[in-house]
């Protein structure tokens, strides 16, 4: 019988991670072990896989980390800066390195490869996220590899995604793609970190529960990853709540894992890919604001999927427009949904608690449409 890996093998577009702990090498440097130069060989090792599959004429779209990693040499950074203003100088620097070397590499199999860095404003904003969507698929269309990274030079802390993990599978539904794959310097996600102390291999992650029962606790083993094994796993917890099969392996292991043998952890699918509004609502969007709904009102949205109407509302804060995502909170505080607003914050003070046949003609219509709803 075929392992479950398979899927991964059958998926004809896959997104592939890499973090920078596989992309960067000890510089050797006496008392600056953690100054890194990017690793060439590795960087060819990875893009022969990718091309093997890219010949068989799947889609492959790279997230590549590294930028900030690339740039500590050349600007004799010991370690990972810590201030924001220094970590955008180095992935200035180091983002151009990383993508030059990429060229080089897939121009050795006559590929070209297309950077696209994207802020996590860019998928925050319904429009944003489509002129994203166009560009990629063109790419792709065009057989050009995309390369994508946070724009690190202008993300500041308020917004940004802060680990590619998590920007992987945003982009993997956003592409529309069958198959994730996360690649590190670890072969799978082990019972505890492995780095700690004896553990054993996780083959398979059937349901939610188990991702969240993995240790991730100790630090990585390299010193230039960002997130560690959690944000591999909560990344791991949106794509395939979204429809697409995971593998978390390392990077020696990437051809085996985009031809489906068993390699890493792989990670089963849940339910279908969401329309692109809900999935976009439930895990890109910034509320500006929150609307407070009584026991009954949760129960029409959470269980009969019902659109929200004002008489089940007791409050309003926040300010935000028409057409703006904002949460639901239960009369506990608890966050229950998220969806797009069909009135202007100061409009709805007037509303709450009132039926829609009491209401002016103006506003007899519901506060948030059940389209516009997404369950936490
Ligand atoms: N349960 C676990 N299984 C595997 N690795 C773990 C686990 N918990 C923590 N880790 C650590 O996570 C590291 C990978 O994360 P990180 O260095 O951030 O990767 P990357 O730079 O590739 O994104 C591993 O080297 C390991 O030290
Ligand atoms: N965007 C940053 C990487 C952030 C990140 O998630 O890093 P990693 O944990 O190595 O995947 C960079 O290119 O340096």
């Amino acid at each position: 019988m075929a392992s479950a890996h398979q899927a991964l093998g059958d998926a004809r577009r896959v997104v592939v991670k890499v973090g920078s702990s596989s992309l960067t090498m000890p510089s050797g440097r006496p008392g600056k072990s953690r100054a890194t130069g990017l690793d060439r060989t590795r960087i060819d090792l990875l893009v022969d896989a990718l091309v093997g599959a890219v010949k068989d004429g799947r889609d492959i779209v790279l997230v590549s980390s590294g930028a900030i990693a690339a740039g500590l040499e050349p600007l004799r950074l010991g370690a990972r800066p810590r201030d924001l203003a220094t970590q955008q100088a180095a992935a200035s620097v180091g983002q151009m390195l990383l993508v030059h070397a990429y060229a080089e590499s897939f121009g050795r199999h006559g590929l070209h490869v297309g950077q696209v860095l994207l802020t996590a404003d860019d998928l925050q904003r319904r429009t944003h996220y489509r002129n994203a969507q166009r560009n990629l698929d063109r790419l792709l269309n065009l057989g050009v590899i995309p390369i994508v990274n946070e724009n690190d030079a202008v993300a500041t802390d308020e917004i940004r995604f802060g680990d590619n993990d998590r920007l992987a599978a945003l982009t993997a539904h956003l592409v529309n793609a069958g198959g994730m794959i996360l690649l590190s310097d670890v072969d799978g996600v082990y019972d505890a970190n492995p780095n700690r102390g004896s553990a054993n291999l996780i083959a398979e992650i059937t349901d939610e529960a188990m991702l969240q029962a993995v240790d991730t606790k100790g630090a990585s083993s390299a010193g230039v990853g960002t997130g560690g094994m959690a944000t591999k796993l909560d990344s791991a917890r949106i794509a395939s709540g979204a429809g697409v099969s995971v593998i978390i392996t390392s990077m020696d292991n990437a051809a085996d894992a985009l031809a489906g043998r068993t390699v890493g952890t792989f990670v089963h699918k849940r339910g279908k890919r969401p329309p692109q509004r809900r999935f976009w609502l439930r895990w890109a969007s910034v509320p500006k604001g929150y609307l407070t709904l009584d026991d009954g009102a949760v129960r029409a949205v959470v269980k009969g999927r019902k659109s929200l109407l004002p008489a089940g509302v007791t409050g309003v804060a926040g300010s935000f427009a028409a057409g703006d995502a904002i949460e639901l909170r239960d009369l506990q505080g608890v966050a229950v949904a998220r969806g797009l607003s069909s009135y202007d914050a100061g409009e709805i003070p007037a509303l709450l608690g009132k039926q829609i046949a009491d209401l002016d003609a103006d506003h007899q219509r519901e506060l948030i449409h059940r389209d516009d709803i997404a369950l936490l």
